[in-house]
Protein backbone atom coordinates (compact mmCIF):
# COMPACT_ATOMS: atom_id res chain seq x y z
CA UNK A 1 0.00 0.00 0.00
CA UNK A 2 2.83 2.04 0.60
CA UNK A 3 4.16 4.46 -2.37
CA UNK A 4 7.42 5.90 -2.15
CA UNK A 5 6.98 7.50 -5.73
CA UNK A 6 5.64 10.19 -7.87
CA UNK A 7 8.74 11.70 -9.18
CA UNK A 8 10.98 9.30 -8.99
CA UNK A 9 10.56 8.86 -12.29
CA UNK A 10 13.74 7.40 -13.18
CA UNK A 11 14.62 4.93 -10.03
CA UNK A 12 12.93 3.60 -7.07
CA UNK A 13 9.70 4.39 -8.14
CA UNK A 14 7.36 2.45 -6.00
CA UNK A 15 6.84 1.98 -2.42
CA UNK A 16 3.58 1.36 -1.57
CA UNK A 17 0.61 1.95 -1.15
CA UNK A 18 3.47 4.04 0.06
CA UNK A 19 3.29 5.36 -3.74
CA UNK A 20 4.24 3.67 -2.34
CA UNK A 21 3.98 3.78 -3.21
CA UNK A 22 9.05 4.48 -2.30
CA UNK A 23 7.40 5.89 -5.32
CA UNK A 24 9.28 8.86 -6.95
CA UNK A 25 13.24 9.46 -6.64
CA UNK A 26 13.86 13.21 -6.59
CA UNK A 27 10.96 13.76 -4.84
CA UNK A 28 9.98 16.79 -2.17
CA UNK A 29 10.44 16.02 0.90
CA UNK A 30 7.06 15.54 2.25
CA UNK A 31 7.97 18.46 5.13
CA UNK A 32 9.78 21.02 3.62
CA UNK A 33 9.31 20.75 -0.25
CA UNK A 34 13.12 20.11 -0.97
CA UNK A 35 13.88 18.37 -3.72
CA UNK A 36 15.26 14.94 -3.26
CA UNK A 37 17.96 13.41 -5.71
CA UNK A 38 18.26 9.38 -4.79
CA UNK A 39 17.22 8.72 -8.40
CA UNK A 40 20.74 10.61 -9.36
CA UNK A 41 22.36 8.31 -7.25
CA UNK A 42 20.76 5.48 -8.28
CA UNK A 43 23.01 6.17 -12.04
CA UNK A 44 25.94 6.82 -10.53
CA UNK A 45 26.46 3.98 -8.09
CA UNK A 46 28.34 1.07 -9.79
CA UNK A 47 27.45 -2.09 -9.95
CA UNK A 48 31.15 -3.53 -9.08
CA UNK A 49 31.25 -2.62 -5.08
CA UNK A 50 28.39 -1.01 -4.23
CA UNK A 51 30.36 1.17 -2.14
CA UNK A 52 30.93 4.18 -4.40
CA UNK A 53 29.34 7.38 -2.82
CA UNK A 54 28.59 10.13 -4.67
CA UNK A 55 30.92 13.08 -3.56
CA UNK A 56 29.63 15.37 -5.69
CA UNK A 57 26.96 16.88 -3.48
CA UNK A 58 28.41 18.32 -0.48
CA UNK A 59 27.56 17.68 3.26
CA UNK A 60 24.12 17.71 2.21
CA UNK A 61 24.47 14.34 0.90
CA UNK A 62 25.34 13.31 4.08
CA UNK A 63 23.55 10.28 5.22
CA UNK A 64 24.12 11.28 8.63
CA UNK A 65 23.15 15.38 7.80
CA UNK A 66 19.96 13.78 6.01
CA UNK A 67 19.20 11.78 8.70
CA UNK A 68 19.49 13.82 11.50
CA UNK A 69 17.49 16.92 9.72
CA UNK A 70 14.61 14.35 8.72
CA UNK A 71 14.38 13.16 12.11
CA UNK A 72 14.42 16.53 13.51
CA UNK A 73 12.17 17.70 10.68
CA UNK A 74 9.71 15.33 12.16
CA UNK A 75 9.28 16.44 15.48
CA UNK A 76 8.49 20.30 13.98
CA UNK A 77 4.47 20.94 15.08
CA UNK A 78 2.49 21.16 11.75
CA UNK A 79 1.78 25.04 13.01
CA UNK A 80 5.23 25.78 12.87
CA UNK A 81 5.61 24.07 9.21
CA UNK A 82 6.04 26.82 6.34
CA UNK A 83 3.23 26.03 3.74
CA UNK A 84 4.42 24.87 0.44
CA UNK A 85 5.18 27.19 -2.25
CA UNK A 86 2.57 26.43 -4.92
CA UNK A 87 4.99 26.21 -7.54
CA UNK A 88 5.76 22.90 -6.05
CA UNK A 89 2.37 21.38 -5.96
CA UNK A 90 1.13 23.21 -9.07
CA UNK A 91 1.31 19.27 -10.95
CA UNK A 92 -0.26 17.71 -7.93
CA UNK A 93 -3.57 20.37 -8.44
CA UNK A 94 -5.02 18.72 -11.29
CA UNK A 95 -7.98 16.63 -10.52
CA UNK A 96 -8.05 13.49 -12.28
CA UNK A 97 -11.39 13.20 -14.82
CA UNK A 98 -13.11 10.00 -15.86
CA UNK A 99 -15.07 10.53 -18.22
CA UNK A 100 -16.38 7.23 -18.81
CA UNK A 101 -16.70 6.86 -14.73
CA UNK A 102 -20.24 7.18 -13.68
CA UNK A 103 -20.68 8.90 -10.10
CA UNK A 104 -18.45 10.88 -7.70
CA UNK A 105 -18.09 9.76 -4.34
CA UNK A 106 -17.22 12.25 -1.62
CA UNK A 107 -15.81 11.49 1.88
CA UNK A 108 -15.40 13.18 4.62
CA UNK A 109 -12.29 15.20 4.99
CA UNK A 110 -10.10 15.24 7.60
CA UNK A 111 -10.52 17.64 10.03
CA UNK A 112 -6.88 18.37 10.08
CA UNK A 113 -7.03 19.91 6.60
CA UNK A 114 -4.50 22.82 7.89
CA UNK A 115 -2.10 20.33 9.35
CA UNK A 116 -1.48 18.83 5.63
CA UNK A 117 0.00 22.23 4.49
CA UNK A 118 3.62 21.45 4.34
CA UNK A 119 4.12 17.74 4.35
CA UNK A 120 3.81 16.91 0.77
CA UNK A 121 0.03 16.41 0.92
CA UNK A 122 -2.11 17.23 -1.98
CA UNK A 123 -4.49 19.36 -1.19
CA UNK A 124 -5.35 20.01 -4.86
CA UNK A 125 -8.07 23.18 -3.88
CA UNK A 126 -10.61 20.53 -2.85
CA UNK A 127 -12.76 20.59 0.20
CA UNK A 128 -13.63 17.17 0.39
CA UNK A 129 -11.76 14.21 -1.07
CA UNK A 130 -12.91 12.70 -3.69
CA UNK A 131 -13.01 9.34 -6.04
CA UNK A 132 -15.11 7.71 -8.64
CA UNK A 133 -17.12 4.88 -8.71
CA UNK A 134 -16.16 2.96 -11.72
CA UNK A 135 -18.56 0.73 -13.45
CA UNK A 136 -18.18 -3.58 -14.81
CA UNK A 137 -17.70 -1.89 -18.39
CA UNK A 138 -15.06 0.79 -17.29
CA UNK A 139 -13.41 -1.93 -15.83
CA UNK A 140 -13.54 -4.58 -18.36
CA UNK A 141 -12.32 -2.17 -21.03
CA UNK A 142 -9.78 -0.75 -18.89
CA UNK A 143 -8.28 -4.40 -18.12
CA UNK A 144 -9.64 -6.08 -21.48
CA UNK A 145 -11.33 -7.99 -19.65
CA UNK A 146 -8.33 -8.83 -17.33
CA UNK A 147 -6.03 -9.65 -19.55
CA UNK A 148 -3.69 -11.91 -18.39
CA UNK A 149 -1.15 -10.16 -20.52
CA UNK A 150 -2.15 -7.02 -18.17
CA UNK A 151 -1.41 -8.80 -15.11
CA UNK A 152 1.42 -7.36 -13.31
CA UNK A 153 1.11 -8.64 -9.64
CA UNK A 154 -0.56 -10.75 -7.40
CA UNK A 155 -1.00 -9.83 -3.85
CA UNK A 156 -2.60 -12.17 -0.91
CA UNK A 157 -6.11 -9.98 -1.54
CA UNK A 158 -5.86 -9.75 -5.28
CA UNK A 159 -4.65 -9.62 -8.16
CA UNK A 160 -2.98 -6.12 -9.79
CA UNK A 161 -3.96 -5.29 -13.16
CA UNK A 162 -1.93 -2.64 -15.42
CA UNK A 163 -4.65 -0.37 -17.25
CA UNK A 164 -5.83 2.64 -19.39
CA UNK A 165 -9.05 4.34 -18.52
CA UNK A 166 -11.17 5.74 -20.65
CA UNK A 167 -9.03 9.23 -20.48
CA UNK A 168 -5.92 7.56 -21.21
CA UNK A 169 -4.98 7.44 -17.69
CA UNK A 170 -3.04 4.35 -16.95
CA UNK A 171 -3.92 2.88 -13.53
CA UNK A 172 -3.07 -0.07 -11.47
CA UNK A 173 -6.67 -1.97 -11.05
CA UNK A 174 -6.36 -4.43 -8.05
CA UNK A 175 -9.59 -6.80 -8.24
CA UNK A 176 -10.15 -8.61 -4.88
CA UNK A 177 -10.24 -12.15 -4.41
CA UNK A 178 -14.14 -13.27 -4.47
CA UNK A 179 -14.90 -14.64 -1.12
CA UNK A 180 -18.38 -15.03 -0.61
CA UNK A 181 -18.55 -11.19 0.22
CA UNK A 182 -19.49 -11.65 3.36
CA UNK A 183 -20.73 -8.22 5.50
CA UNK A 184 -17.69 -7.96 7.49
CA UNK A 185 -15.79 -7.82 4.18
CA UNK A 186 -18.10 -5.48 2.70
CA UNK A 187 -17.58 -3.00 5.87
CA UNK A 188 -13.26 -3.94 5.38
CA UNK A 189 -13.81 -2.68 2.04
CA UNK A 190 -15.44 0.34 2.85
CA UNK A 191 -13.53 1.34 5.37
CA UNK A 192 -10.54 0.92 2.86
CA UNK A 193 -11.80 2.89 0.12
CA UNK A 194 -12.77 5.81 2.61
CA UNK A 195 -9.36 5.76 4.05
CA UNK A 196 -7.61 5.91 0.93
CA UNK A 197 -10.12 8.66 -0.66
CA UNK A 198 -8.02 11.18 1.95
CA UNK A 199 -4.48 9.85 1.83
CA UNK A 200 -2.75 13.07 0.03
CA UNK A 201 1.10 12.57 0.17
CA UNK A 202 3.69 12.56 -2.48
CA UNK A 203 5.00 9.02 -0.88
CA UNK A 204 1.56 7.20 -1.10
CA UNK A 205 0.09 6.22 -4.43
CA UNK A 206 -3.25 7.76 -4.82
CA UNK A 207 -6.64 6.56 -5.10
CA UNK A 208 -8.27 7.00 -8.62
CA UNK A 209 -11.78 5.40 -7.64
CA UNK A 210 -13.19 1.82 -7.04
CA UNK A 211 -16.05 -0.72 -7.69
CA UNK A 212 -18.44 -2.75 -5.43
CA UNK A 213 -20.60 -4.53 -7.82
CA UNK A 214 -22.10 -7.57 -6.13
CA UNK A 215 -19.29 -10.03 -5.03
CA UNK A 216 -16.70 -8.10 -7.23
CA UNK A 217 -14.79 -5.70 -5.50
CA UNK A 218 -11.81 -3.29 -7.33
CA UNK A 219 -9.93 -0.84 -6.70
CA UNK A 220 -8.14 1.72 -8.83
CA UNK A 221 -5.18 3.57 -7.86
CA UNK A 222 -2.34 5.51 -9.38
CA UNK A 223 0.13 3.16 -11.59
CA UNK A 224 3.63 3.47 -10.30
CA UNK A 225 6.61 3.02 -12.92
CA UNK A 226 10.10 1.50 -12.25
CA UNK A 227 9.28 -1.71 -10.40
CA UNK A 228 8.92 -2.38 -6.91
CA UNK A 229 11.04 -1.07 -3.88
CA UNK A 230 11.69 -4.50 -3.20
CA UNK A 231 13.70 -4.88 -6.73
CA UNK A 232 15.81 -1.48 -6.04
CA UNK A 233 16.50 -2.90 -2.74
CA UNK A 234 17.59 -5.99 -3.59
CA UNK A 235 19.54 -5.02 -6.96
CA UNK A 236 17.78 -6.43 -9.51
CA UNK A 237 17.57 -4.06 -11.84
CA UNK A 238 21.15 -4.06 -12.20
CA UNK A 239 22.29 -1.26 -10.22
CA UNK A 240 23.57 -1.20 -6.58
CA UNK A 241 21.76 1.20 -4.42
CA UNK A 242 24.44 3.16 -2.55
CA UNK A 243 24.09 3.88 1.45
CA UNK A 244 22.75 7.52 0.72
CA UNK A 245 19.71 6.10 -1.41
CA UNK A 246 18.80 3.77 0.46
CA UNK A 247 18.68 5.95 3.53
CA UNK A 248 16.73 8.51 1.58
CA UNK A 249 14.15 5.49 0.80
CA UNK A 250 14.13 4.92 5.11
CA UNK A 251 13.31 8.42 5.32
CA UNK A 252 10.86 8.79 2.86
CA UNK A 253 9.01 5.83 4.29
CA UNK A 254 9.02 7.29 7.75
CA UNK A 255 7.52 9.75 6.61
CA UNK A 256 4.60 8.30 4.72
CA UNK A 257 4.36 6.13 8.04
CA UNK A 258 4.56 9.69 9.92
CA UNK A 259 1.48 11.15 8.30
CA UNK A 260 -0.52 8.45 8.16
CA UNK A 261 -0.40 7.73 11.82
CA UNK A 262 -0.27 11.72 12.58
CA UNK A 263 -2.07 13.54 10.11
CA UNK A 264 -4.29 11.22 8.04
CA UNK A 265 -6.53 11.24 11.03
CA UNK A 266 -6.40 7.53 11.63
CA UNK A 267 -4.24 5.17 13.56
CA UNK A 268 -3.47 2.92 11.12
CA UNK A 269 -1.43 -0.60 12.33
CA UNK A 270 1.70 -0.92 10.71
CA UNK A 271 0.78 -3.90 8.53
CA UNK A 272 -1.84 -2.25 6.93
CA UNK A 273 0.90 -0.23 4.89
N1 LIG B 1 0.06 0.96 -7.95
C1 LIG B 1 0.78 0.00 -8.52
N2 LIG B 1 1.52 0.27 -9.60
C2 LIG B 1 2.27 -0.70 -10.19
N3 LIG B 1 2.31 -1.97 -9.76
C3 LIG B 1 1.59 -2.29 -8.67
C4 LIG B 1 0.78 -1.33 -8.00
N4 LIG B 1 0.17 -1.94 -6.96
C5 LIG B 1 0.58 -3.20 -6.98
N5 LIG B 1 1.43 -3.44 -8.00
C6 LIG B 1 2.08 -4.71 -8.35
O1 LIG B 1 1.27 -5.78 -7.87
C7 LIG B 1 1.97 -6.52 -6.89
C8 LIG B 1 0.98 -6.96 -5.82
O2 LIG B 1 0.48 -5.80 -5.22
P1 LIG B 1 -0.46 -5.87 -3.98
O3 LIG B 1 -0.75 -4.51 -3.50
O4 LIG B 1 -1.64 -6.72 -4.30
O5 LIG B 1 0.48 -6.65 -2.98
P2 LIG B 1 0.29 -6.95 -1.46
O6 LIG B 1 0.95 -5.87 -0.69
O7 LIG B 1 0.75 -8.34 -1.25
O8 LIG B 1 -1.24 -6.80 -1.29
P3 LIG B 1 -2.22 -7.37 -0.22
O9 LIG B 1 -2.73 -6.16 0.45
O10 LIG B 1 -3.25 -8.05 -1.06
O11 LIG B 1 -1.49 -8.32 0.67
C9 LIG B 1 3.07 -5.60 -6.39
O12 LIG B 1 4.17 -6.31 -5.91
C10 LIG B 1 3.42 -4.83 -7.63
O13 LIG B 1 4.29 -5.57 -8.45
Amino acid sequence: MVDIERDRANCCDRSAMMRSPAKSLGSRSPIDGRRKSWGDSCDVASGSSGSSVTTSSSSSRNPLSIAARAISSCFVTPKDRSPPSSGNFSEDNKTPSHPSATTQESFPASSQGSMRQGMGIHSGGRSEPSVMRFTMSDITKATKNFSPSLKIGQGGSGTVYKAKLGDGTVVAIKRLKKNGYQSHLRTEFHNEIQTLAQIEHQNLVRLHGFLEDQDERIIVVEYVTNGTLREHLDCQRGKVLELSSRLDVAIDVAHAITYLHMYSGWNLPLHAL
